[in-house]
């Protein structure tokens, strides 16, 4: 860092220039250029995690979130300690599907405490720092950055298995920012079988691959209809894209999840054999731990 020269330089933590109004908010504020420290804090806070896995998307809506919520509770389930950090900070979800609506961060002397599902998950979102759930988190991607970055830094994660984070779609700030901060054992990818989808999961490939990012797998979601008659799958997209995509990209196809009719208006995803989608999502769970632990 070089102290005798901050005005000039731009901040490392929200690229921004000294004295710009973001900078109160920064967590960089009065150490311009200060990136070693950032990166020791973000570091130390890491060693005491085993695994590191980003889940991303093209698109949204395509159940980025329900995805990465139905993975933390199997590993939960098969006995591994885990967290999530929602960093759709824009638009948070991870409260609402692992139970915790209306939960709010805490500090402690040894950071920012992480909220607890019923599960023993532990959880941080933005969400958990706004008035309310409809308060509406306007803010530019430097900032969101800055804060996705604090909440590894800063909080108090403890012994974790496994942090999975949540990003949000596409290929902007956060995913940008986290793969290149966070040492991560890879990313795993949800599209559904749409054109659209599959078109900007190209995009994400090509993303991880620039950045020497592993791809764990591509999860295809809401990828059948199963009759609940005759057992029959129907394959709403017609044959799948995401397969074909896969291949094309020599990255694995992990998963299929049908849609769950049931799961139409549920805000917290149970942790049994209630939701088809949690059920679907145990083998890929299974996969990606084995590959994590054996790699
Ligand atoms: N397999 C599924 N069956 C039925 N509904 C699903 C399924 N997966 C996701 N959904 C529903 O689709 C909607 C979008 O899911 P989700 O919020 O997880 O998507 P997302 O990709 O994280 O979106 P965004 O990134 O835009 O916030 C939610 O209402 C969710 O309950």
């Amino acid at each position: 860092m070089s102290s005798t020269n901050a005005t000039d330089e731009a901040c490392n933590t929200c690229k921004d220039g000294k004295g710009s109004s973001k900078c109160d908010m920064c967590p960089s504020k009065g150490k311009h250029g200060d990136k070693p420290a950032w990166d020791e804090r973000i570091m130390k806070r890491l060693a005491t995690i085993k695994h590191r896995i980003a889940i991303v998307s093209g698109k949204g809506g395509v159940g980025k979130s329900t995805v990465t919520a139905g993975l933390a509770l199997n590993l939960s389930m098969m006995g591994f300690k885990v967290g999530v950090l929602d960093a759709d900070v824009s638009g948070p979800n991870m409260p609402h599907l692992l139970g915790l609506e209306g939960k709010k961060l805490m500090g402690s002397e040894l950071g920012i405490e992480p909220v607890q599902s019923r599960n023993g998950i532990k959880v941080v979102s933005s969400e958990m720092v706004l008035t309310g759930s409809d308060t509406p988190m306007i803010w530019r991607g430097p900032m969101r950055t800055t804060l996705v970055n604090q909440f590894v830094a800063d909080v108090n994660w403890g012994d974790l298995d496994y942090l999975l984070v949540d990003l949000p779609p596409g290929t902007g700030d956060e995913p940008l920012s986290v793969m290149q901060m966070m040492p991560l054992d890879g990313i795993i990818i949800v599209s559904t079988s749409s054109n659209l989808s599959t078109l900007d999961v190209s995009k994400i490939i090509n993303m991880a691959k620039e950045l020497n990012v592993t791809i764990l797998g591509v999860v295809e979601n809401m990828s059948y209809l199963q009759c609940p008659d005759c057992n029959k799958k129907i394959h709403l997209f017609g044959e799948s894209k995401v397969e074909k995509l896969a291949k094309k990209y020599g990255v694995p196809l992990i998963g299929e999840i049908p849609l769950d009719p049931q799961n139409a208006g549920i805000d917290e995803l149970p942790a049994d054999g209630r939701s088809l989608i949690v059920s679907a999502l145990r083998p890929i769970a299974e996969k990606v731990a084995h590959d994590v632990e054996h790699k």
